[in-house]
């Protein structure tokens, strides 16, 4: 952090004592001295943590888990209603667009406050979000492109039309307003709708949630990784929930269905508290002096992350790899998007009980139907043969794909030394994704005489480095989970196929 980010964090976090913001919550608020130079120094503070999220907030002491570490009183929180609420021409425009999504009218707020520059109320906050993002929405087409995956373009695409068509949806909306040009341009319309997709908080009231001064400076852990108190976790309750309500059980034991929820509900480490009329933070897990303080934001693939954070995680017990299927696999009863290959490489509850029944024969289905529902293998022929389809699949998906595991780790760590070259020929660099990088330099119009690249990059050029850099990590890892599936499968055939043959051997002797 410079000299001036800091002097700059210092300030925003004197307002935020102010506010009544504070991280030592078991006191009394109007007794915490609103004079303090910090709201934070006696169980947070903020550092950065360059390979787990950037600026972020560390423990300064032990913590304990569920201990409540940060609160942000309601008057703090900026919301469309606190945004229109100081604002009489805001309210009257926001309200004759009522057709406008609540994420579209925060955003148009957030827009109109950043407009009103150092005259804003909200200006030493706004001064502390970050410049630009990385979500999908941001991605260009060749950032697109490298992600290779089919489903995963379509989604960046989609989720690229959607944010132009929100955003000529509020035009009319922002032109009322009279919002300087530089602020009702589509890049600023992406600014303001990362902010809100990435920043924003639940609150009971609007849809959009509120933007939580302080308490957005969490970064984000994925839930599934912590214990929950010795139980099970929660991707196996889930899944015999959907077992339960889809088909064996409908009649399931409602005081299982709140259990369920509950341990949902306690994904969330934050919440507003009516009573208190403040968010409150707890802590997720017990930390150590020093550790970064994480925050669930809820349960994401890596997609899901890009597209809303602009962000993925290496390690991700939520993430997916989708195979296509044949329509008869899944239109027996399981949901589409159940059947997947899990983060480990195994095929997710779902997909193995379809692919179970879908591979006996068809005769007996019916009969089987109840044991494949259930979870339980059919037989060793029957796993085996739903083994090979996956490996099979597996392969075909990723002999399909323009690169190899082996190219991508090689590019990505081109990627990261890249800024160790003071000069490349671009014909000269020796890798198999050579053709990529050359799209990368073209697309950023970097090749200057002789085919030659200037270093360092522009700023510009280096963040389509950031995006691209993403697309190959996220290529990457959806690879990885197929070559992990196709080391598992393989496992389970040999196992089963070796029981087999003892067993046989058994019945001859
Ligand atoms: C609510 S903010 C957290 C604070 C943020 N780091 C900041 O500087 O303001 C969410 C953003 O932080 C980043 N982030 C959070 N958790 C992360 C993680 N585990 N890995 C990488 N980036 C993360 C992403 O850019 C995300 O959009």
């Amino acid at each position: 952090m410079d000299a001036v980010e800091e002097e700059s964090l210092k300030t925003f976090l004197k307002w935020a004592t102010k506010l009544g913001i504070t991280d030592s919550p078991e006191h009394n608020l109007l007794s915490h001295s609103i004079h303090s130079s910090s709201c934070l120094g006696k169980s947070l503070y903020v550092s950065h943590f360059p390979e787990a999220g950037g600026r972020g907030l560390v423990a300064i002491r032990d913590l304990r888990k569920n201990e409540l570490i940060l609160k942000v009183p309601k008057s703090a929180l900026m919301t469309t209603e606190s945004l229109t609420s100081n604002d009489q021409k805001l309210d009257s425009c926001i309200a004759r667009h009522s057709h406008l999504s609540s994420t579209q009218k925060l955003s148009v707020c957030l827009l109109a406050e950043m407009g009103k520059g150092k005259s804003s109320w909200w200006h030493i906050y706004l001064m502390q979000l970050p410049r630009h993002y990385d979500t999908l929405a941001s991605f260009t087409k060749f950032e697109t492109q490298a992600l290779q995956v089919d489903d995963a373009i379509w989604t960046t695409e989609r989720v690229i039309s959607k944010a132009e068509s929100d955003w000529k949806e509020a035009c009319p909306l922002m032109r009322e307003l009279e919002l300087k040009p530089q602020f009702s341009t589509f890049k600023a319309w992406l600014w303001a709708s990362a902010t809100v997709s990435s920043r924003t908080m639940h609150v009971p009231w609007d849809d959009a949630g509120c933007l939580c001064p302080v308490g957005d400076f969490f970064n984000y852990a994925a839930p599934g990784e912590e214990s929950f108190d010795g139980e099970e976790d929660l991707e196996s309750r889930k899944r015999d929930t959907t077992l339960q309500s889809n088909f064996l059980w409908d009649d399931t034991d409602s005081s299982e269905k709140k259990d369920v929820e509950q341990l949902e509900r306690r994904l969330t480490d934050a919440g507003y508290e009516k009573d208190v009329d403040a968010y409150c933070f707890y802590a997720r897990d017990n930390y150590k002096k020093g550790e970064q303080v994480l925050l669930s934001y809820g349960t994401y693939t890596n997609l899901e992350l890009l597209e809303h954070y602009g962000f993925h995680l290496i390690v991700n017990p939520n993430e997916k790899a989708f195979l296509p299927l044949e329509a008869d696999i899944h239109s027996n009863s399981w949901p589409q998007d159940s059947l997947y290959i899990q983060w480990d490489g195994r095929p997710s509850f779902a997909l193995l009980s379809a692919l179970r029944l879908w591979t006996a024969p068809q005769s007996q289905r019916k009969f089987v139907g109840r044991l494949a529902y259930s979870g339980l293998q059919l037989s060793a022929e029957n796993e085996i043969a739903v083994m090979k389809w996956l490996v099979a699949n597996c392969h075909t998906l990723l002999d399909r794909l323009p690169s190899s595991v082996e190219e991508d780790v090689l590019l990505l760590d081109f990627i990261d030394n890249m800024h160790m070259y003071p000069i490349h020929e671009v014909g000269q660099i020796p890798l198999a994704c050579g053709d990529e990088l050359v799209s990368f330099f073209e697309d950023n119009k970097l090749q200057k005489k002789c085919n030659a690249v200037e270093f360092p990059l522009p700023s510009k050029a280096i963040r389509s480095l950031e995006r691209w850099k993403l697309s190959v990590q996220w290529r990457l890892r959806y690879k990885q989970i197929l070559v992990c599936c196709v080391s598992y499968c393989k496992e389970v055939i040999e196992f089963l196929s070796s029981q087999h043959i003892s067993c046989k051997k058994a019945i001859v002797t």
